[in-house]
């Protein structure tokens, strides 16, 4: 990673930490721009911020448990206030690409349950168009071969996610198929035919689920709403 880009995680995640109320339940995104996020909440928690939050991945619970955070299972909260997560990719129109860590899953969940969703993006992660990011797909272990090979047929260049030499497993005990498509012209369309494919959990189209886009840019931090055309 670029020492840019870093910068522009470590700058964005703090700021973002900012948007927190008292009061709130906060839904707590994965990935490094997350990280930044996490920590800062965790300062402001020690220094008297009453929140509740509820984690998109086992590896931000664990972060933001052993920061001193309150974490409660998703099933216990009515609705979350705000969730604050990273993205892949984000378009115009605020349609993203999630998943690259693997928690897409849990992600949208959280996302679809939230009030606002914020998304935290460096610089690299504002595009014109959807694609240049393999698109990540969770699906089923039962099969997994056949599923990988129904997404070829379709015409879609897909890769089966392994870490470590062998086959990557997500939280839910699925694995990922990331779809290198080099561009996405219809979002909609394309999360439509995913969803239909027997084999798949979900994917990592974030469609009409981002409110906000807090965009590091230039050395500061611009709040983008999607009110403003964007
Ligand atoms: O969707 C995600 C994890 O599943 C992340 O939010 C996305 O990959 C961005 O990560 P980072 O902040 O490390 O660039």
């Amino acid at each position: 990673m670029h020492e840019k880009q870093l910068m522009e995680k470590q700058l964005v995640g703090a700021r973002a930490a900012e948007l927190v109320e008292d009061g709130m339940v906060v839904g707590l995104g994965t990935g490094s721009t997350a990280y930044y996020m996490i920590q800062r909440l965790a300062e402001r928690v020690r220094a008297g911020l009453d929140i509740a939050c509820v984690a998109t991945s086992r590896q931000t619970h664990e972060l933001a448990a052993s920061l001193g955070i309150r974490i409660l299972d998703v099933n216990q909260v009515e609705a979350i206030d705000l969730t604050i997560d990273g993205a892949d990719e984000i378009d115009e129109h605020f349609n993203a690409i999630k998943g690259g860590g693997g928690a897409l899953l849990r992600e949208k969940i959280v996302a679809s349950l939230s009030r606002k969703v914020v998304i935290i993006a460096d610089s690299t992660k504002r595009v014109k168009q959807l694609g240049k990011f393999p698109l990540p797909v969770e699906i089923v272990a039962f099969a997994h071969k056949h599923t990988l090979k129904k997404f070829e047929q379709a015409g879609y260049p897909a890769k089966i996610r392994e870490k470590d030499g062998t086959l990557f497993v997500t939280d839910g005990g699925n694995h990922i198929v990331d779809l290198h498509l080099g561009r996405i012209d219809d979002p909609e369309g394309l999360a439509e035919t995913i969803d239909r494919m027997t084999g798949v959990v979900d994917h990592g189209l974030f469609i009409d689920l981002v409110h906000e886009v807090l965009l590091a840019e230039d050395g500061d931090v611009r709040l983008l709403k999607k009110t403003d055309g964007e």
